[in-house]
C-alpha cells in the first residue's frame, strides 16, 4: 500500500536525516546523563540505541523531540537546526512510540490514531481515510478494531495502534522507546517481523531504544552502543558490530554468543555451500538460498541430520554442513 497520497502536497519529504552535534544533558539535580554525543542518522534508516540501564538512551531519544531539553549542542533535522524551534510544532513532525503505548484509554482506536491529524486541523474525511489506511497497514481490520477501546485489545494489538498513531501525520522521524518490550517473546518476534515489512514500505528515519541485543541485530540498519554518560562506544551495522567489537566494553556487551547472533545477519550464499553429493541429497531438510544462516542452523538442529540442502527457488544448489554454518558465525567466516 502506498501511504503517501494523503499527505502529498504537504511540502515535507517522507523522511529526514538526524544529526546530533555535541548534544549534552545535565539534569537539574546535577546528573550528567549525556556528556557529549555526536551521531549522524541518515534519512530512511533505522538506528538502534542500546546500552546498559541508565546510560542515557531514553534521554538521547527524548532530546530529539525535545521532551527533554538539551543543555548543550545542536540537533539538526534534515539539515535544519531544530534546537530552538517551538517544541510542540516539532513534535508534530516526529512520531513517538513508547512501551505500553500510552493510548488514551477513554478514546476509541480510531480517535487515538487520529490524534495528530486532529491537532493539525485535517478535515474529518481526510482524517478518517488516513486512519483506515494506517490500521490496515499495521494489520488491524478497521471495521473490526476501529471502534474498540484500548482495554478491548491484546498487548500486541495495542502496540500496533501505537505505531499507527505515531505514523498518522506522516512524520519525518519516528522515535521508539522499547516499543516491543511489554509483550511476550513470541508476539514480540511477530511484531518485529511486521515492523520490518512496514518500514520497507514507509522508509521513515527511525531511532529505536532497546535493551534487547537480538532485537537490535534484527531491526537495526545500524546499532549505536552507548555506555554511561551517553558515551558512544561503537556505531556500526549489526554484522560489523558482532564481527568486530570496537572496544572491550562492546565485546563484553555483545557477549560470548555473538557468533550465533552474527548468523542472524549472515545470509546463506552460493560461496558458503559445498557441491551436492553424487549420491543425491534426498531426505535432507532444505533451506532457501539467501535466507539467514541462523534460520538454517535452527532447521539443522531440529532435524536429525548434520547437513541441509540449500535451494534456489526450489532447485538444490548445494549442501551446508553444521561445521560450515558455525564457521559463518566467526569473524571473517
Ligand atoms: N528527570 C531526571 N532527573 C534527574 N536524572 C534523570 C532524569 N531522567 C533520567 N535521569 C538520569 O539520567 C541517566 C540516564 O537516564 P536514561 O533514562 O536516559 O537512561 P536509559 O539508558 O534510557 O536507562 P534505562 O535503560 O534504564 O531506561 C540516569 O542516571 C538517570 O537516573
Amino acid at each position: 500500500m502506498d501511504v503517501t497520497p494523503e499527505t502529498a502536497g504537504d511540502a515535507e519529504p517522507g523522511a529526514a536525516s538526524i544529526t546530533l552535534e555535541g548534544i549534552r544533558k545535565r539534569y537539574p539535580d546535577g546528573t550528567e546523563a549525556v556528556r557529549e554525543l555526536n551521531l549522524d542518522i541518515p534519512a530512511g534508516e533505522m538506528v538502534v540505541l542500546i546500552g546498559p540501564s541508565g546510560c542515557g538512551k531514553s534521554t538521547v531519544l527524548r532530546m530529539i523531540n525535545r521532551l527533554v531539553e538539551p543543555t548543550g549542542g545542536r540537533i539538526l533535522l534534515g539539515g535544519e537546526d531544530v534546537t530552538r524551534v517551538d517544541p510542540v510544532r516539532l513534535r508534530r513532525r516526529i512520531g513517538y512510540v513508547i512501551q505500553n503505548v500510552g493510548l488514551f484509554p477513554h478514546q476509541t482506536v480510531n480517535a487515538n490514531v487520529a490524534t495528530v491529524p486532529r491537532l493539525l486541523g485535517w478535515p474529518r474525511d481526510r482524517s478518517r481515510r488516513r486512519v483506515a489506511e494506517l490500521l490496515e497497514l499495521v494489520g488491524l481490520d478497521p471495521a473490526r478494531f476501529g471502534r474498540r477501546y484500548p482495554h478491548e485489545l491484546s498487548g500486541g494489538q495495542r502496540q500496533r495502534v501505537g505505531v499507527a498513531r505515531a505514523l498518522a501525520a506522516d512524520p519525518v522521524v519516528l522515535l521508539m522507546d522499547e516499543p516491543f518490550s511489554a509483550v511476550d517473546p513470541i508476539v514480540r518476534g511477530r511484531l518485529q517481523e511486521e515492523f520490518l515489512r512496514l518500514q520497507a514500505e514507509v522508509r521513515k528515519t527511525i531511532v529505536l531504544v532497546t535493551h534487547d541485543l537480538d532485537e537490535a541485530v534484527r531491526l537495526g540498519d545500524r546499532i549505536a552502543v552507548l555506555s554511561q554518560g551517553g558515551r558512544l562506544e561503537q556505531y556500526d551495522p549489526p554484522a560489523a558490530l558482532l564481527g568486530a567489537p570496537a572496544t572491550p566494553f562492546v565485546r563484553e556487551f555483545v557477549g560470548a554468543d555473538r557468533g550465533i547472533r552474527r548468523l542472524v545477519v549472515t545470509p546463506v550464499t552460493r560461496e558458503a555451500v559445498d557441491p551436492l553429493p553424487a549420491a543425491g541429497a534426498a531426505g535432507l531438510p532444505t533451506v532457501p538460498l539467501g535466507g539467514s544462516a541462523y534460520d538454517a542452523l535452527a532447521v539443522l538442529l531440529t532435524s536429525a541430520s548434520d547437513r541441509v540442502v540449500v535451494a534456489d527457488q526450489g532447485r538444490p544448489v548445494g549442501v551446508l554442513s553444521r561445521e560450515r554454518l558455525l564457521e559463518l558465525g566467526r569473524p571473517g567466516g
